[in-house]
């Protein structure tokens, strides 16, 4: 079967920084990863690195086993097919919910208004905001507003989803329900690259667990395998420091 994210000898450096170090990761449809490790050790530059929103320095990326180029129009077809959910929600201000998400589809992917609003009533819907719709994001809550980031990246119907800490910035009480959204489209079969300290989502909706350190994989198993038997001292370590936290 095809891989609907491969990497192959995937290279970053910041300077002398050498941030991803030859990173070979391959990624079945439908197979939620979720990516742990210490700060510092990559994971962000991973994200980043799946769309190639980071140049890289070297390897390759494929998403659907199409390569993804450095830059170029096809750069940006085939990012569309990966949607990123970030730490920070970074809605657009001044326009509505519905607005924020239907802009990216009636202005890249062309679909009529018409459409893109039945389809962003759908997805507003589907995470559970669908009354919020005609409010404009500093009336919602952390929460909703992610909520409404999730839904904008679905709307342009992506391959993949990346989350890059999407709970972090948010209050403790509004992490559950982001969570909970995440957990459905788990369900449903999203292929999903996860960055995040919520462990019970890593236990409870991964398939995989990879653990990154200084730059390289160092373990790469199940949720059940990692939290009962890590195999490397780093993962231990790291494992002792947030379950005691
Ligand atoms: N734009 C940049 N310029 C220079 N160095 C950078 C840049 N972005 C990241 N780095 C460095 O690269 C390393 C990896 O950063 P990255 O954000 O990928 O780690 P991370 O595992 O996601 O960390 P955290 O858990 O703290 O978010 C860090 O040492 C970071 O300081």
């Amino acid at each position: 079967m095809t891989p609907m994210v491969r990497l192959a000898g995937v290279n970053k450096h910041f300077g002398d920084l050498h941030v991803l170090r030859e990173i070979d990761l391959e990624i079945a449809p439908g197979e939620v990863v979720v990516v742990l490790g210490p700060s510092g050790s990559g994971k962000s530059t991973l994200c980043r690195a799946i769309n190639r929103l980071e140049p890289i320095d070297g390897g390759v990326v494929e998403i659907d086993g199409k390569e993804l180029p450095a830059e170029g129009r096809d750069l940006a077809a085939l990012r569309s097919d990966v949607g990123m959910v970030f730490q920070q929600f970074n809605l657009f201000a001044h326009k509505t919910i519905l607005e924020n998400v239907t802009l990216a589809p009636t202005k890249v992917r062309k679909v009529s208004k018409g459409e893109a609003e039945n389809r962003a009533k759908t997805l507003l819907d589907r995470v559970g905001i669908a009354n919020q719709a005609s409010k404009y994001p500093a009336q919602l809550s952390g929460g909703q507003q992610q909520r409404v980031a999730i839904a904008r990246a679905l709307a342009m119907d992506p391959k993949v989803m990346l989350f890059d800490e999407p709970t972090s910035a948010l209050d403790p009480e509004m992490v559950g329900e982001v969570v909970e959204v995440m957990s459905d489209l788990a369900r449903d079969g999203m292929t999903m690259v996860v960055v995040t300290h919520e462990m019970g989502f890593a236990r409870r909706a991964a398939h995989r667990v990879v653990f990154m350190a200084d730059g390289e994989i160092v373990e790469d198993s199940t949720p059940d395998a990692f939290f009962a038997r890590p195999s490397s001292d780093r993962a231990r370590d790291f494992l002792g420091k947030i379950l005691t936290h």
